[in-house]
């Protein structure tokens, strides 16, 4: 395929690498994908719901798609119109003895784990052993165990089978692994007859998805409290999540990359869709890209990024935005001085060690870089030669942070396995050609 030839993702190889070429200048509109986890999110508490949800505006990642599978195959009732997508829900009876893969999905793994114990032998199994297969799951497990669910798993690993019935009633759960543990029990936790007093043990994670959770369950008419802290969350049982209609606004984690590559190159790039009183936590990647020297003003639901500004060297807690890390570390590494995001261990546990394999791709690319077990440092250039071929791990995260990184090197930059982009964000890629990038696609055989 040529470079620079506007291509539509859905005509892309089913496996590829991409070659980034280096470009002068980005400008142009894009309107963000919708978000991947106000998605997974809705679709689940709409086959939770007993009747007709409509969920508008749903992402097309795999991720979602991988959501959608699992719910159908538990019994929903699934239409697609257009964008949105219909479903009739199975409220607190799916469908026992059922095998589900939720793909790669972290979040659509841990929320279907806990909604599991509503049912007699559901398993979850995935066929990415390399990647979900090793993220560990025993917390939740633990917990589910605790309130007396039967669990068999694989050393605390996919795959799981676990059987209900659970009562309810008060619940410890880890949350300085990840906060999905705890999300899955909020989900859980109306449909109990006891309901749950959830108590967050150890240095909580990712407080803005939990926020997240508390704001679906909202929306579906469930009743829930929580301590300002979120170390206590309680949920009373025997309550119906009630269908309706739901919107799924603009994605912060994916959009991320695109204003850090809007902030990385000179140009103008405006990016719609995107409301600002949002629970995202990668909301604060405007924040951050503001402090290192980048022009971007909000226009209504859009952001304006004038791009090329000098960038300056931060150092910030990274545990509100984990999902935009990545896509600031590309910003980070052209920017004066080294940049340190801390508090950031639970990277190490998503779809590659977001800390180790960032490390060892930047320092591939010339970089240098550091790393304490929850830090990761990049002292920025001004010179990436590129020239090089870089893995992208499988992970979608790290790939976008090698393309930005590609965009501003000498050379072309090619990046392995860039398929996995599709987990989160299939039209990245494409977000970025009507910008004026050029990628070259390379089938890869399967
Ligand atoms: O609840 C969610 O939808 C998510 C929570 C976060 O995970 P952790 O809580 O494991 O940090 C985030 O990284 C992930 O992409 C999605
Ligand atoms: C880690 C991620 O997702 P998940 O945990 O849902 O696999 C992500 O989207 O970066």
């Amino acid at each position: 395929m040529n470079e620079g030839a506007l291509q539509d993702h859905l005509t892309l190889p089913e496996q590829f690498d991409v070659v980034v070429h280096p470009v002068r200048e980005l400008r142009g509109a894009v309107r963000a994908q919708p978000s991947k986890n106000y998605t997974t999110r809705y679709l689940l508490a709409a086959a939770l719901a007993e009747g007709e949800t409509r969920v508008v505006g749903v992402a097309t990642s795999e991720d979602a798609h991988a959501m959608l599978r699992c719910l159908r195959d538990w019994g929903a009732g699934i239409e697609h119109i257009g964008d949105d997508v219909v479903i009739r829900g199975f409220g607190a009876a799916p469908r026992a003895g059922v095998t589900l893969n939720p793909g790669n999905a972290g979040a659509v793994a841990r929320f279907l784990m806990g909604v599991a114990a509503l049912t007699r032998d559901t398993t979850l199994v995935t066929d990415h052993p390399d990647s979900l297969g090793r993220r560990p799951q025993g917390d939740l497990l633990e917990a589910l165990e605790r309130l007396g669910a039967r669990v068999g798993s694989n050393e605390g690993r996919l795959p799981v089978t676990i059987s209900g019935p659970v009562r309810g009633g008060v619940a410890e759960v880890s949350a300085e692994r990840s906060s999905q543990y705890t999300s899955a029990l909020m989900f859980l936790a109306p449909l109990l007859p006891g309901g749950l007093d959830l108590r967050l043990t150890g240095q909580i994670k990712s407080h803005a998805p939990l926020r997240q959770t508390l704001d679906t369950l909202a929306a579906f008419g469930i009743r829930a409290a929580a301590t300002d802290d979120l170390s206590r969350v309680q949920i009373p049982g025997g309550q119906r999540y009630r269908p309706g209609r739901v919107m799924v606004p603009g994605d912060y984690p994916g959009t991320a990359a695109l204003l850090a590559a809007a902030a990385l190159l000179p140009g103008e790039v405006r990016l719609s869709n995107l409301r600002e009183n949002d629970l995202q936590g990668e909301r604060e990647a405007v924040d951050v890209l503001r402090e290192m020297g980048a022009d971007i003003h909000r226009d209504g639901d859009a952001l304006v990024v004038r791009g090329g500004q000098t960038l300056r060297a931060v150092n910030r807690d990274g545990d509100g935005f984990t999902d935009a890390v990545q896509a600031l570390t590309a910003a980070a590494a052209l920017a004066e001085g080294t940049t340190t995001w801390r508090n950031v261990y639970t990277l190490r546990l998503k779809e590659c060690d977001r800390i180790s394999d960032t490390r060892r791709e930047l320092e591939r690319l010339g970089l240098q870089a550091s790393e304490t077990e929850d830090s990761l440092s990049v002292t920025g250039t001004n010179r990436i030669a590129g020239g090089v071929t870089a893995d992208g791990h499988g992970d979608h995260r790290m790939i976008m942070l090698l393309t930005l990184l590609g965009l501003r090197a000498e050379a072309p930059v090619r990046i392995t396995g860039a398929h996995h982009i599709r987990k989160s964000y299939p039209q990245f890629f494409m977000h970025l050609q009507a910008l004026g990038a050029g990628f070259d696609f390379l089938e890869r055989e399967s």
